[in-house]
């Protein structure tokens, strides 16, 4: 039977993030010392922003999942006041940060985490998953330096209508902005977008007003800048996922064969040096 959880059974550990509707604390479980991350969301605040299906739809929808670079949900449970998800921990963080500090990533760490989300995503797809929010900031680092995609928040079955445009525009793909019906080929859209990002530090379609970035995206305005340089293979296979009509674009098991990948991404799906692998600040 589902063991019934509680606070109780956890030394709650420092506050490590948040977001909209939630803190994350690092804890422990007490028996087994087990190190988790703990998702709290307030009740009352569920109430206030009408989210109990949006909760309900993130803990059935990530419950389901279980790939290596999808991060875990293990159980959830509630109080009176507060519903808790108990989520695997990823001891390096959030990976736009590191893009951030890193400025971008060299072709052997992007692509690796390309060929991480193409694996993901086409284990989520096989589920009838579409995530249709991963950004950097939905994406995490465990201590292996390993991507993990977190936030199922706005997850749904596919064939969903999502008519709310929220959170940073940068990475929605054109169907998204013209309300058309969107596939799982959203999240394709979205793969090109993130690996020029990787490779250039900045998402291709940026522009100081929200309108410039919205009439950008439509009209696919991309340029390769000429520095940094970066490999043709690499601009072929962002080229071939930044494409309007989303039955056109690579497909998950393509951007696996592509050549750009095949010569650099890493198997173990982590860059970081030995070196660095002992030192968590
Ligand atoms: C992705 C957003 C989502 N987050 C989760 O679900 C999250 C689930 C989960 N598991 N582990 C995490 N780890 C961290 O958040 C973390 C952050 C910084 C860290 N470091 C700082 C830099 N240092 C150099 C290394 C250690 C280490 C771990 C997070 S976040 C969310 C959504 C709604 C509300 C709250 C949170």
């Amino acid at each position: 039977a589902r063991q019934e959880w509680s606070m109780s059974d956890f030394e709650i550990g420092r506050y490590i993030g948040e977001g909209k509707f939630g803190k994350v604390y690092l804890a422990r479980e007490k028996k087994s010392g087990y190190v988790v991350a703990l998702k709290v969301t307030y009740k009352a605040k569920l109430e206030k922003y009408r989210f109990h299906a949006h909760l309900r739809r993130e803990i059935e929808i990530q419950r389901g999942l279980d790939h290596p670079n999808v991060l875990r949900l293990f159980a959830w449970f509630h109080d009176e006041e507060r519903v808790v998800l108990v989520l695997e921990y990823a001891a390096r963080g959030e990976l736009y940060k590191v893009l951030r500090a890193a400025g971008r990533f060299t072709e052997r760490t992007a692509a690796t985490y390309v060929a991480s989300l193409a694996g993901a995503l086409a284990y989520c797809h096989k589920k009838q998953v579409i995530h249709r929010d991963i950004k950097p900031e939905n994406l995490l680092l465990d201590i292996e330096g390993r991507l993990k995609i977190a936030d199922f928040g706005w997850a749904a079955r596919s064939n969903a209508k999502r008519h709310t445009l929220c959170g940073t525009i940068d990475y929605l793909a054109p169907e998204m902005i013209e309300k058309k019906a969107h596939d799982h080929a959203v999240d394709n859209w979205t793969l090109g977008i993130l690996c020029y990002e990787f490779l250039y530090g900045s998402p291709p379609f940026e522009a100081d007003e929200q309108d410039d970035t919205l009439r950008r995206i439509v009209r696919v305005d991309l340029t390769f800048p000429s520095t940094p340089s970066v490999s043709s293979e690499a601009k072929d296979l962002i080229s071939k996922l930044l494409v309007k009509d989303s039955s056109k674009r690579l497909s998950l098991e393509d951007i696996m064969k592509h050549p750009w990948i095949k010569k650099n991404a890493e198997p173990s799906g982590s860059c970081i040096k030995q070196k660095d692998l002992g030192r968590v600040k």
